[in-house]
C-alpha cells in the first residue's frame, strides 16, 4: 500500500472496461487500498453488481462501447452524485461528441472527470513511473479521482480544462499513425519533429475550436501523451502507422494488434469536424486518405512537403 493511505480513506470503486487500460487502472487503485469492482462484458459479471453502493465510476470501454454501456447503466442505479471517470480516448462516430461529452449528457446530475495522460498501460502494469490529469468543472469531484489513483508511483494533477484534457489525448492518436509511418519509412529525426511539432500545432487548431484550453495541449494530456505514443512501440496507434509503412493493409495491421487502436476511428471523425468546421488539419487529412487507401505512406509524406509555403506562425 502506499504511503498516502492515511489521508486516503479507501473507497468502492467500479471501474467498466477490463481491457488492457481498466486493469491498469484497477491495479493502481488497489495499491491505494481502495476496493476494486471491475467489470466487462467478458469477465460477465454483473454490472448492476459492480456499480451497487460504489463512491466512483470509471469507465475504460473502448469508443465503440461507451454510448451502449452508457445505456445499460441507465436501466440501473447508479448511486447519487458519485463522480463519473472517463478515461476514454476516442470521438463517437454518430455524434461527434467527446466520451465525457456522452457521459454528461447521459448523467446530467453526476460530476464529469476527465482522466488523461502518457500512459501506456504495459509501462503502468510494471509499476514504473508516471503522470496524469483528472480535469473536471467540479474541481472537488477532480480532487477525489486524484486521491483515488495518486500514489509513489503515479503522480496526478487536477485540471479544470476537461475538454483540452480529452481532445489531447484523443487526438494524438491520429499523430501517433503519422510517426509510426514517419518511422517505418526511416525518415530520419529530422522529419520526426518537424511532424510532432506541426502536429502540436494543428491539434491545438482545432482542439481550442472545440472549447479546449491552449495551455492544456502543452501540459501532459496534450503534448506529453503524443510525446510518448509517438515515440513507443508498445503504442498501438504507433504500430498501425508502421505497420502500413512496412506495406502491410490496414486489416492485416489491426488483425495482427488485437486489441483497440482509437486512432483510426478517431481519423475519421476528426476529418468530418474538420471538415464541417472548416479547420485546416494537414497532418490528419493525409493520415485519413491513408487509412482509407487513398495514397501511400510514400506519396502522404510528398504531399506535406510539397505544400504552399507560409510563415511558420501569423504573429
Ligand atoms: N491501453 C492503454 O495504454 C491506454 C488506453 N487508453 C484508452 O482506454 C480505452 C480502452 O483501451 P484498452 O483498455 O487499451 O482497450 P482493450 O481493447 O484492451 O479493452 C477494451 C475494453 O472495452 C470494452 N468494450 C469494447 N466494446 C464494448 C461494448 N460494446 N460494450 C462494453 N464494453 C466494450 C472491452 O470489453 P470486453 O473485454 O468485454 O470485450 C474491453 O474491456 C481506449 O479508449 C484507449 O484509447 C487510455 C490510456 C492508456
Ligand atoms: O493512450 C495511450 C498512452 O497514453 C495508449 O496508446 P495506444 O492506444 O496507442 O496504445
Amino acid at each position: 500500500m502506499s504511503d498516502s493511505s492515511v489521508s486516503n480513506p479507501p473507497l468502492k470503486i467500479a471501474i467498466l472496461g477490463a481491457g488492457a487500460w481498466g486493469s491498469a487502472l484497477a491495479k493502481l487503485a488497489n495499491y491505494n487500498g481502495h476496493t476494486v469492482y471491475l467489470w466487462s462484458r467478458r469477465l460477465g459479471n454483473s454490472l448492476a453488481e459492480s456499480i451497487h453502493s460504489i463512491d466512483v465510476l470509471v469507465s475504460a470501454i473502448s469508443m465503440r462501447g461507451v454510448t451502449a454501456t452508457i445505456d445499460q447503466l441507465h436501466s440501473l442505479k447508479l448511486p447519487d452524485q458519485i463522480p463519473i471517470v472517463t478515461a476514454t480516448k476516442g470521438l463517437d462516430p454518430d455524434s461527434t461528441c467527446t466520451p465525457s461529452q456522452l457521459w454528461g449528457r447521459g448523467f446530467p446530475d453526476h460530476p464529469i472527470v476527465v482522466l488523461s495522460g502518457p500512459n501506456l498501460s504495459a509501462e503502468i502494469q510494471q509499476g514504473l513511473p508516471a503522470a496524469t490529469v483528472v480535469a473536471s468543472e467540479d474541481l472537488e469531484a477532480a480532487k477525489i479521482v486524484q486521491r483515488v489513483f495518486a500514489s509513489n508511483r503515479f503522480r496526478v494533477y487536477t485540471s479544470s480544462d476537461p475538454m483540452g484534457t480529452e481532445l489531447g489525448g484523443t487526438l494524438k492518436n491520429v499523430i501517433a499513425i503519422a510517426a509510426g509511418v514517419c518511422d517505418g519509412l526511416q525518415l530520419g529525426t529530422n522529419a520526426k519533429s518537424a511532424l510532432l511539432t506541426r502536429a502540436l500545432t494543428e491539434i491545438i487548431r482545432i482542439g481550442t475550436h472545440l472549447g479546449g484550453k491552449t495551455e492544456t495541449f502543452f501540459g501532459l494530456s496534450g503534448l506529453g501523451d503524443m510525446l510518448t505514443t509517438c515515440n513507443s512501440a508498445l503504442s498501438r496507434n504507433y504500430r498501425v502507422g508502421y505497420g502500413l509503412a512496412a506495406g502491410k493493409t490496414l486489416e492485416q495491421v489491426l488483425t495482427e494488434l488485437g486489441s483497440t487502436a482509437e486512432g483510426v476511428n478517431t481519423t475519421n471523425v476528426l476529418i468530418e469536424i474538420a471538415h464541417r468546421e472548416r479547420i485546416p488539419v494537414p497532418i490528419s487529412w493525409q493520415v485519413y486518405q491513408l487509412l482509407n487507401h487513398q495514397i501511400t505512406p510514400q506519396k502522404a509524406v510528398e504531399s506535406l512537403m510539397e505544400r504552399d509555403l507560409k510563415p511558420e506562425f501569423y504573429l
